[in-house]
């Protein structure tokens, strides 16, 4: 079903739930103009629709657990965010962190992008698949399945790698650590993909218990793209440790060439061909306008 914004908006019956001006400027991306009204009409009705999902899944355990007469553990609720590069999904995932943070029980909700799990620099490039980032091929999908098998599974201590966009590659010797969360939000361009054809083989998406696209047109995207990509050119990509610095140089005209480059060649390929495909497994699609302002939300009934 689609509701549009307004009627979505008014769903919401916890006037409680919200996060302030501060905390909504700090955890959007840059170039995001996501602010605390979509917050309230937006993400908020989220926040408890995916709470109702939470207290019958946390019921549903507790009640399997007693018929089959197995010690109960805590099995945390796990959440994926998916959509385009620069859609504004990390934007989404780390509002909804906030807000699930502050509902009901104070859960403990951790968030993890997928990003960790791109093969480093040498090991794509050994592959000739370097100018492949962000399509499936180039994430080690093996130790992201294994990771959400850990943490849904209840390991203590689970750790993920970091990948860092100014060095463009895995970090060495950094690991991020979860410890036996209550909700875990898994966020990445291809993070709603099922396992690959003939193989019998699982992917993170069987282990969702809720999961949320973000969406929008292609030429949108793209807009999005190229104007933060002008402004990283004036921000991160100074930074003298950034991979890009030599991108800091370009004039306007150089630098909109530039992006529109990557993005014809690497990011709207994998757009059409990986991801957007897996735009209707989701729980949760958030469209956006070209305004970058979701105009409405489309909720999967079955
Ligand atoms: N080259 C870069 N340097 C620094 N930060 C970047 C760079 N590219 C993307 N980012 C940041 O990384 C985050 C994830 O970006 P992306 O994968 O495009 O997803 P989305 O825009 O959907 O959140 C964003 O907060 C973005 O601002
Ligand atoms: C790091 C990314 C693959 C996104 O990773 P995710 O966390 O979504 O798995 C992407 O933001 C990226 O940098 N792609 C490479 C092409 C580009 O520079 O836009």
């Amino acid at each position: 079903m689609t509701l549009l914004r307004q009627t979505w908006a008014d769903l919401a019956t916890d006037g409680q739930l919200t996060l302030n001006t501060a905390t909504v400027e700090r955890l959007r991306g840059l170039q995001d103009p996501t602010d605390e009204r979509d917050v309230t009409e937006v993400y908020l009705p989220l926040a408890q629709l995916l709470n109702l999902y939470r207290i019958n899944h946390d019921q549903l355990y507790a009640d399997s657990y007693g018929f089959l007469k197995i010690a109960p553990t805590r099995t945390p609720f796990i959440i994926g965010v998916a959509g385009s590069v620069a859609v504004g999904k990390s934007t989404s995932a780390r509002l909804l962190r906030e807000l699930l943070r502050q509902s009901a029980g104070h859960p403990r909700v951790e968030l993890v992008t997928t990003d960790g799990f791109l093969y480093p620099n040498s090991v794509l490039e050994a592959r000739g698949i370097l100018d492949r980032k962000g399509f499936p091929e180039s994430y080690d999908r093996r130790a992201l399945l294994d990771f959400v098998i850990a943490v849904k599974s209840g390991v203590a201590e689970v750790t993920a790698p970091v990948y860092s966009h100014v060095i463009y590659d895995i970090v060495q010797g950094e690991r991020i650590v979860v410890t036996r969360p209550d909700i875990l939000i898994v966020e990445g361009l291809n993070v709603l993909q099922p396992a690959p054809a003939g193989r019998g083989d699982l992917a993170v998406s069987d282990f969702f218990d809720f999961s949320v696209y973000v969406d929008a047109d292609e030429s949108d995207i793209r807009d999005w793209y190229v104007a933060r990509f002008m402004a990283l050119r004036d921000t991160a990509f100074r930074d003298p440790t950034s991979f890009f610095r030599s991108y800091a140089e370009l004039s306007d005209e150089e630098a909109v060439w530039q992006a529109r480059e990557v993005w014809d060649t690497i990011n709207k390929p994998n757009l059409v061909e990986n991801i957007e495909p897996t735009r209707d497994r989701a729980t949760a699609i958030l469209r956006k306008g070209s305004d970058h302002v979701i105009s409405e939300v489309r909720i999967r009934r079955i």
